[in-house]
């Protein structure tokens, strides 16, 4: 997998975002299990509440496409910091994820830090919890 070409890909959906609000710009970008790529960026609006992230903006791209498994995100936000994921984002990853998948934090086009779902979504309420 490479991670510094999803990391780059986050940067271009970046690069899209409407947060006139806040003036936090996040992308993201998401890798299929069939290697398809999907940018995202977030999409705020003055009914603060209808806002979406960019990480559900890439997945919900990637969703109505017909891919529905997921095996890396990455993810950028502030200069020079990792931006995680909000907790909305992590659960709506986990829905998607593949058991191994990767969550790529970028800080610059060139470092990342990678991170399990485990990680970041400890203890996940998921469609197995619905079974019992
Ligand atoms: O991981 C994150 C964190 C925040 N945001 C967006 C939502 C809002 O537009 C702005 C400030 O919260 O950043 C994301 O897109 N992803
Ligand atoms: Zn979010």
């Amino acid at each position: 997998m490479n991670c510094d070409l999803l990391v780059k890909k986050a940067y271009e959906g970046r690069t899209n975002a409407y947060a006139p609000y806040s003036n936090f710009k996040v992308g993201a970008a998401v890798l299929t299990e069939d290697d398809t790529i999907y940018t995202g960026c977030n999409i705020e609006n003055a009914s603060y509440g209808a806002t979406n992230c960019a990480e559900r903006t890439a997945i919900f791209k990637a969703i109505s496409e017909g891919h529905q498994k997921i095996k890396a995100i990455a993810i950028v936000g502030v200069e020079n910091d990792y931006t995680y994921p909000c907790g909305i984002c992590r659960q709506v990853i986990v829905e998607f994820a593949t058991k191994d998948i990767k969550i790529i934090l970028g800080k610059s086009p060139t470092e990342y830090i990678v991170k399990t779902m485990d990680e970041i979504l400890p203890g996940a309420f998921t469609k197995e919890d619905l079974k019992k």
